[in-house]
Order: structure tokens, then C-alpha cells, then sequence
């Protein structure tokens, strides 16, 4: 997102701006205390040997080592280099020099993600009033958000998202009648999936087809999930330094007169009008004595399920949500079954076992069905494994704490630890890819694809970290993903409708290779910078 602001200043304000950032940083910097925990060199202008040889740009050495983490075509080439090297806890190096936390370590991430002595650094704070308002749930706090979240969590019980099965199957079923009337050989699969699944939300949430919901809102969030990917390292530093700058003025500066703030502030107020009007409808059902739909919104304002000793939600609470649900369950999802469709293109052995899988089911389709699919459920577990939709995410700590190792460390100066001690205001990445490739943690060869490693028992069981089979693809704690459970039996019905009626195979153009970028999600990425997945589409059924 911080590209979309970066477009979005000019140069004057731009280059004030930068100023009294980079002053302030300076004033009120303090010693780290991580220094001394290992991590990779860093060629930032600061602390580059190379400082006065070297024909990087000011842009790239003001980066640090954020050019190598965020510059990459493939997601994690350095992160996954550095693991291996410096183990599941290392150091790296942000804009000026700012020394950051990279952490992997099971123990660790349990504590930052449920400890009150984290939450949402200020840049992720700024980012997400910014984008989704200021009344999110991804950025509420303490007991406001426990409260919208327990009352949201109704519509995203096991048996509440049991009664959205109908919906998954009706939009995967809208996918292959799609595909079937395709006459291409070659079908970029992605648009397909990204407006099923767009539609089975809206349908469940808001009790809204994709016309009700409408083109124009559509449109402007689809520009900003396109504009949210960083083309050039100042686009970057310029960004994230907009980012730090205090919400008061973050305010003033949403609402300057350029493209990229047009389109976050049209899909803001486009999300906020389609939450009321679903919210007004639905109250005016009540009045009347009528029935409510069963989607999310209908749960919470129907009448019957009000319970006295709930703490109800206001109108306005519940509308705020609207382009957070709207968001939140889309690419996420999409991107996820895109990839493991990819995978499954690429291992036709694999990909025939899990029809076989598929087609010894058929005719048990009763609610339960789709758990008792062990290969099925092997496969998105190692597709959410190996490309979590949110590879990382930042968390600062609010005061000075300790956080606890499981596996210890060597510092640099030779000593062990079994915990770091770390300063009010430090950054820690939370390393949701990394850890997702731990070693100790997923068996024989966690750098490679293969759903086997689940059925096989190797994985560790440890202790339980995020809601889903210890992967941390939903987060854990607090913010854990709301959406859980729906995101998994929607993959479970796309991926048996199709997988179950054609063939998937990897086409042999090389302009139709697809790499794992960062955008705002994992994105399947093709060389030409866009998003895609082109496949050779076969009927099998
Ligand atoms: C494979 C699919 C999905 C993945 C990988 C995923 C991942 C995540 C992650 C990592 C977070 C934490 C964000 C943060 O705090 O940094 C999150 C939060 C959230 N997700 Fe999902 N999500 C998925 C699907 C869904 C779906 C389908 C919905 C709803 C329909 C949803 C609703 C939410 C909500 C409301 C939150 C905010 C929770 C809170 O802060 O209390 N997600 N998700």
C-alpha cells in the first residue's frame, strides 16, 4: 500500500517530509539491543564498507537490507538464504539503518503474538486506517476489538460456515460451467477463481450478489490490490516513511487531490455505503416481523439472536467492517488455491491421486465430507504451508520486554541465549513464511512442496501456534484470522469441483511462467509483472 501513497505525493511535500523524518529519526534514535545477535551484512550508507566505491543509488542504500527482502521477483530468495544461515532468529537492517528483529522462532512468535507488550507497528497502524478505516478490526485493540470480534464470530463458527456450503458449491460450479465454455487451450485460471470467490463472499457476508455489490466498488479495489506492488526502491523508501508520519497528518494527506488517494478514498466510502445499504435492509426485514437472510450481517441484526448478556453492536460498528470482510477473505483465498492448482499442474501423479480421492467420494456430499478427504486436506494444509498469503507482518513492541527462545542462540560475541532482551519502539517481523519452512518443524525437506509430509506423521506437533494444524498462514493470538474456517471449506469445495472434473498441466510458454511475488498478498505473478495462471485446461468427467 505504501507504493499508492508514494504515487500519490508530490515533490515538494515529499522532499519536507523526508527531512523531518530523517531529522526526527536521528533525534530520537536509541541504542538497539540487538546488535549483537547475527544477521546478514547490510550495504546501507551507513554501515556499508562499500559506502564510497559502490554505484548503488542514495534510494538503495538508505534501503538497508529491505532492497534484498522486499526487491526480489521470487518471495523470500534472501529471507530463506539468511535462515538457513543464521537460524530462526536473526537481525537485518531497515531504512536508515534501523535494526530489526526477523523472528521464526516457535516460542518467540507465541509471545509477540499474544503478549500486551506487542502489537501492529506504527507503519502497519497508519496503513490499515488509511485503507480500511479506522474502525477495522485488523487494527482495533484491547477490549473494542474483542468485543466486534466476539459478536462477528457468529456468523464464523464451524456450524455457521457449514451453511455457506451451498454458496462455495454454487460459485465453483459457476467456475467450471466457465471453464467448460471456454474453447482456449490455454485458460488463465485466476480472473475465474478471483470472481468466484469475490461473489461467494459478498453472498455470505452482506447476502449480495456481484451486481448488488456493484462495478464501481469492484473496480476501485482491484486498484488498489494492483498498485499496492512497489516498482522501484525510492517508490519504497518514500512510502514507508509516509507511513511513519503521525495519523493526524496521514488525515490531511488522504485527502489531497491525486489518483491513488481517489481510489482509497472511493473504495472507503463505496465499502462504508454497500455495508449501510445491506445493514438498513436487513433492519427494515426486522421491523416488518420479517425473516433474515443467514449471511453474517443477517446473523448479527436479527433479533432472535440477540442475547441480553451480549454486548450488541451499533449499526455503525457493524458497517465499518464491511470492506475488511470484503478484503480480507478475497486474494487471500484466491492466491491459494491459484498456487496449489500451480503445484498440481506441475505434479500430474499427485494431481491424479487427488482426483481418485476426489471421485471415490462422489455421492457422499453430506456436510462432513470433505474432512474425511485425507489427501484433500494434506493438499491446502502444504498449499497454506508454502504460500501463506501474508509470507510476514510486523509487530512493535510498547514497552521494554523479553522475548523467550525455544531453540537459543549464539550471539555475535560468542555468548548463548535463551531469550532477547528488546527496547520500547523495536520492530520484530513476524516470519510467517520462515517459519513455515522451519527445519525441526515440518519433516524431511520443508523447501519443498509435498503434501505426503502431513500424512506421514513427520510433522511436529508442538505447541499449537495458529487455529489451523500449527501453521501460522491465519496468524495466531488475538488478530488470528477470522475467516478461518470459511477460507478452508471454500478451498475444499473449489478444489473438488474442479480438480475433480479437469486436468490441470503447465503450458510451455516461458512468458506463461509463474513466480510467487509479494503485492499486498503472495501473488501468482507472471515475467510480464502482472497477475496470472495461465494452464492447459483438460475435461476429465
Ligand atoms: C486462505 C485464506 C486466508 C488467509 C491466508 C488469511 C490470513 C489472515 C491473516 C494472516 C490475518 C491477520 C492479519 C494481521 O493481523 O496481520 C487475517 C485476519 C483476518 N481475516 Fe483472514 N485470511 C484468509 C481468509 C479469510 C476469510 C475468507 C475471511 C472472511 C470472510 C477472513 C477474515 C479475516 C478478518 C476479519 C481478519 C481480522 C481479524 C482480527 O484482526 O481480529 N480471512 N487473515
Amino acid at each position: 500500500m505504501e507504493s499508492l501513497i508514494a504515487k500519490s505525493m508530490n515533490s515538494s511535500i515529499a522532499l519536507a517530509t523526508s527531512v523531518a523524518v530523517i531529522v526526527g529519526y536521528f533525534v530520537l534514535r536509541r541504542r538497539s539491543t540487538i546488535r549483537n545477535i547475527p544477521g546478514p551484512p547490510c550495504h546501507s550508507w551507513i554501515y556499508g564498507a562499500d559506502f564510497l566505491v559502490s554505484n548503488m543509488s542514495l534510494a538503495e542504500r538508505i534501503l538497508g537490507n529491505m532492497l534484498e527482502v522486499a526487491f526480489t521477483p521470487t518471495y523470500g530468495e534472501h529471507e530463506f538464504l539468511w535462515q538457513k544461515a543464521y537460524g530462526s532468529v536473526y537481525r537485518f537492517t531497515g531504512c536508515f539503518g534501523d535494526e530489526r528483529l526477523m523472528v521464526a522462532d516457535p516460542m518467540a512468535l507465541q509471545y509477540i503474538l499474544n503478549s500486551p507488550h506487542f502489537a501492529l507497528s506504527s507503519l502497519m497502524q497508519n496503513m490499515i486506517d488509511l485503507v480500511f478505516g479506522e474502525h477495522s478490526l485488523i487494527g482495533l485493540r484491547g477490549q473494542t476489538h474483542k468485543r466486534i470480534r466476539n459478536e462477528f464470530n457468529i456468523g464464523f463458527t464451524a456450524a455457521a460456515v457449514r451453511d455457506y456450503q451451498p454458496i462455495f458449491e454454487k460459485f465453483a460450479q459457476a467456475t467450471s460451467q466457465q471453464l467448460e465454455a471456454s474453447d482456449a487451450e490455454i485458460v488463465d485460471i485466476s480472473p475465474l477463481l478471483g470472481k468466484a470467490t469475490v461473489a461467494a463472499i459478498a453472498e455470505a457476508t452482506l447476502g449480495y450478489s456481484l451486481e448488488e455489490l456493484g462495478e464501481a466498488y469492484q473496480t476501485a479495489n482491484a486498484e488498489i490490490m494492483t498498485g499496492a506492488a512497489y516498482h522501484s526502491p525510492g517508490e519504497y523508501l518514500f512510502g514507508t516513511m509516509m507511513m511513519r508520519l503521525p495519523p493526524w497528518l496521514l488525515r490531511v494527506v488522504i485527502n489531497l487531490p491525486t489518483k491513488a488517494f481517489d481510489a482509497i478514498r472511493r473504495t472507503r466510502s463505496l465499502a462504508l455505503q454497500i455495508g449501510a445499504r445491506a445493514v438498513q435492509g436487513k433492519q427494515a426485514l426486522a421491523q416488518q416481523g420479517l425473516d433474515i437472510d443467514t449471511d453474517l450481517f443477517g446473523l448479527l441484526l436479527d433479533p432472535q439472536n440477540s442475547d441480553t448478556t451480549r454486548d450488541k453492536l451499533t449499526s455503525e460498528e457493524i458497517i465499518s467492517q464491511t470492506g475488511t470482510m470484503m478484503v480480507a477473505g478475497h486474494e487471500t483465498t484466491t492466491n491459494t488455491m491459484l498456487f496449489g492448482l500451480l503445484e498440481l499442474a506441475k505434479n500430474a501423479e499427485l494431481q491424479d491421486e487427488l482426483r481418485a480421492e476426489i471421485h471415490s467420494m462422489a455421492g457422499a456430499g453430506d456436510n462432513h465430507a470433505y474432512d474425511s478427504m485425507p489427501l484433500l486436506n494434506a493438499f491446502i494444509k502444504e498449499s497454506l504451508r508454502f504460500y501463506p498469503a501474508e509470507p510476514s507482518t510486523e509487530r512493535m513492541a510498547l514497552q521494554d520486554t523479553v522475548i523467550p527462545l525455544s531453540e537459543g542462540l549464539t550471539t555475535i560475541s560468542g555468548e548463548r541465549i535463551s531469550q532477547i532482551p528488546v527496547r520500547k519502539g523495536q520492530i520484530v517481523i513476524v516470519g510467517i513464511a520462515s517459519y513455515q519452512r522451519h527445519d525441526l518443524r515440518w519433516g524431511e525437506n520443508p523447501n519443498v512442496f509435498r503434501p505426503a509430509r502431513w500424512l506421514e506423521g513427520t510433522v511436529s506437533k508442538g505447541d499449537a501456534i495458529g487455529p489451523y494444524s500449527n501453521l501460522l498462514t491465519f496468524l495466531g493470538g488475538p488478530h488470528t484470522c477470522l475467516g478461518w474456517r470459511f477460507a478452508l471449506l471454500e478451498m475444499q469445495v473449489v478444489i473438488c469441483e474442479l480438480i475433480g472434473k479437469f486436468s490441470f498441466a503447465l503450458p510451455e510458454d516461458e512468458n506463461d511462467r509463474v513466480i510467487a511475488r509479494r503485492t499486498n498478498t503472495l501473488q501468482p505473478t507472471l515475467p510480464n509483472g502482472k497477475k496470472g495462471v495461465p494452464l492447459r485446461v483438460t475435461r476429465v468427467l
